[in-house]
């Protein structure tokens, strides 16, 4: 006697799949409003209209053949007959949610590539119908080339049409599997949106805003240069906006110093106060409001819902390094810090592809390093418009960026050879729906990013900047000779010792000097140098415009360009190398990725330094 027939019920998770296979066999399977309720096989028996019982299987929810987690390994090994389950199934019923189309539609291509005979559930037609929603399901039938039903699960709506759809794809010869089911997301999303937009006879108001909204966002070529223009406009924002209120705290440093000079008598305190912690700190604190402009970005487009639309666009890129559409969003947030950014990874379930995404995560420029950046930037380069709207500063800051960027790829392409070779997997996530962010949300998310800042100024920017103060400070040249203080002191005789091994990529003095404390938190470089200057200057002014002027006095262009450098791909800071030790649990990898970001830093300063010093800058 052959064994009855075998359905599986497969679709995204959330779509009603469970709710579809009680109502179908009677049991009572654990239903939930949110993904993942489903996470195992389990079969039930119904009978067909012509009496023939079959068993039909109720699977986990999954986005993809291509699974991410456990769970949705069950489903794929299922469909596909792979892992060890002793059969194909006979048919697949894809449970789609009529409100999501678009999405569900992506998976449901995926399956009826495969081969096996496939029929739709269109359920939860009654909560599209409630939002303004009508749906050809004759259509839909036509552009996927297989039976659609309409089907209310939890109203039993619907069933005897499945049913009697169902009878005929049974007991026909098995057709055979196609060797490649699509797997590019693009094109996949594409392909679902259009059908999804065939099949829509009417939509309300909001509904449609969103379709235009993603035919623009997604599209294969305005997509990109919508994502450039956007983060192009953030960063001419990020100089702009944030000149005044920078202006005004440096003058409030500039305040406090005058007046602690006044006040305190000369010594030991005072200068440890004023050339030490307010120089120090003041130099840093001035970049709060760029800081803050950058989150407020950062902010409102991942509450609009167009982060994970970057997202989309970005995977084909990352494909082709090898490197899984996932690794997108720690990518994203190493951009504020890579310390969050590498704890993210986690969400990555092959090994190899964290392990890449977390040895590249230090590449994305992090927020402690725009400091740094428009320091050198605002002293160095001038500021002049060269495009409308396109200002030359803000225009080195983008290329440094890039340039980040440009460096994680090749770095990646690179390991992906090497070190991290192993297959790799591509990305499947639901697309939130647009929204106006909620500016109490945008509030509290700067609020918290302004106190994380200062809360590091003041502890481990402030105390690194104390120990600088004491090793400059110490000893003091003796009274009459014309030796500078800096260079007698402890840590100018270290910064000398640095200086031979990077004088040949074009770093002064106090460049060295800067290095070995900015391993603590970047920003320290600028209060680093802050510090050296202020030690080093006789006439006492302070502030960042003070620091400004030496730099322009002290430095060559080339030098500052390969010290620009050197910040993108350097290893600076001792608590991405902490984190990287845990996530990868030995200090294999940390010292891995320290060893090949010094060199590329050494040998993208050195280039940029000769580079620029042979085309005469
Ligand atoms: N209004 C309405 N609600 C439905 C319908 N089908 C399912 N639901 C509800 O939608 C939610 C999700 O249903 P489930 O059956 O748990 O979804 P699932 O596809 O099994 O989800 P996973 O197991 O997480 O993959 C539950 O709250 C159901 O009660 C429908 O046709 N109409
Ligand atoms: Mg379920």
């Amino acid at each position: 006697m052959h064994a009855a027939p075998l359905v599986a019920l497969v679709g995204n998770p959330n779509a009603g799949k469970s709710a579809l296979f009680n109502a179908l066999t009677g049991a009572r399977q654990k239903v939930g409003n949110y993904p993942g309720v489903t996470v195992e096989r389990h079969s039930g028996r119904m009978v067909l209209d012509d009496g023939r019982p079959i068993e039909l299987v109720d699977l986990p929810g999954a986005y993809s053949l291509d699974p991410s987690s456990p769970d949705e390994r069950v489903t794929r090994d299922v469909v596909t007959g792979r892992g060890g389950f002793e059969r194909l199934p006979d048919a697949l019923v894809v449970v789609v949610d009529a409100a999501n189309l678009d999405n569900h539609l992506r998976f449901t291509l995926q399956l009826i590539a495969l081969g096996v005979p496939v029929i739709v559930a269109l359920n939860m037609i009654d909560l599209a119908e409630r939002d303004g929603l009508v749906l050809d399901p004759a259509v839909l039938e036509r552009e996927l080339g297989v039976p659609v039903v309409s089907t209310v699960a939890v109203r039993r709506r619907g069933l005897d049409e499945l049913r009697a759809k169902l009878s005929p794809l049974l007991g026909g010869h098995p057709v055979p599997a196609v060797d490649r089911v699509e797997e590019n997301i693009v094109v996949l999303q594409r392909r679902a949106r259009t059908i999804a937009a065939a099949a829509t006879v009417s939509e309300t108001p909001a509904r449609r805003w969103a379709h235009w909204l993603d035919a623009v966002a997604l599209h294969p070529v305005v997509g990109p240069l919508l994502l450039v223009a956007i983060l192009f406009v953030m960063f001419q924002a990020v100089f702009s906006w944030a000149a005044t209120p920078a202006d005004m705290i440096d003058v409030a440093f500039g305040g406090l110093e005058g007046w602690v000079r006044e006040t305190a008598p000369d010594g030991f305190w005072r200068s440890l106060v004023t050339d030490g912690l307010i120089a120090g700190v003041g130099a840093v604190i001035v970049f709060l409001p760029q800081i803050l402009i950058l989150f407020l970005f950062i902010l409102v487009l991942e509450a609009s819902g167009y982060m994970v639309r970057a997202a989309f666009l970005m995977d084909r890129l990352m494909a082709t390094v090898g490197l899984s559409g996932r690794a997108f969003i720690p990518l994203l947030s190493s951009f504020a810090c890579a310390v969050p950014g590498i704890m993210a990874t986690r969400t990555i379930e092959d090994e190899k592809d964290r392990l890449t995404t977390i040895l590249i995560a230090p590449l994305m420029t992090c927020s402690a390093r725009w400091p740094v950046y428009t320091l050198i930037i605002g002293a160095m380069i001038p500021n002049i418009q060269v495009l409308p709207f396109v200002r030359l500063q803000g225009l080195v800051m983008f290329g440094l960026l890039v340039m980040g960027v440009a460096g994680a790829y090749v770095a990646a392409l690179l390991l992906r050879r090497t070190v991290t070779k192993g297959a790799s997997s591509g990305f499947m996530m639901e697309m939130p729906k647009y929204q106006w962010p909620r500016w109490q949300d945008i509030g509290i998310g700067l609020w918290t990013r302004a106190m994380i800042f200062l809360k590091r100024a003041g502890t481990i920017i402030a105390a690194t900047t104390v120990v600088l103060w004491l090793l400059l400070s110490f000893p003091k040249p003796p009274p009459g000779s014309n030796i500078s203080p800096v260079d007698y002191s402890i840590a100018g005789r270290i910064g000398n010792g640095i200086e031979t091994v990077v004088a040949p990529i074009g770093f002064n003095r106090d460049i060295a000097l800067a290095l070995l404390p900015a391993m603590a938190a970047r920003e320290v470089a600028v209060s680093a140098i802050g510090t050296v200057y202020a030690i080093d200057d006789a006439e006492g002014e302070s502030g960042t415009r003070a620091i400004s002027d030496r730099l322009r006095g002290r430095w060559s262009l080339p030098t500052a360009l390969a010290f620009l450098m050197w910040f993108v791909f350097a290893p600076q800071c001792i608590s991405t190398i902490a984190v990287t030790r845990r996530e990868t649990n030995g200090w294999k990898w940390p010292a891995f990725m320290v060893g090949y970001l010094f060199v590329a830093a050494y040998v993208m300063a050195g280039a940029t330094y000769w580079l620029a010093v042979a085309v005469g800058l």
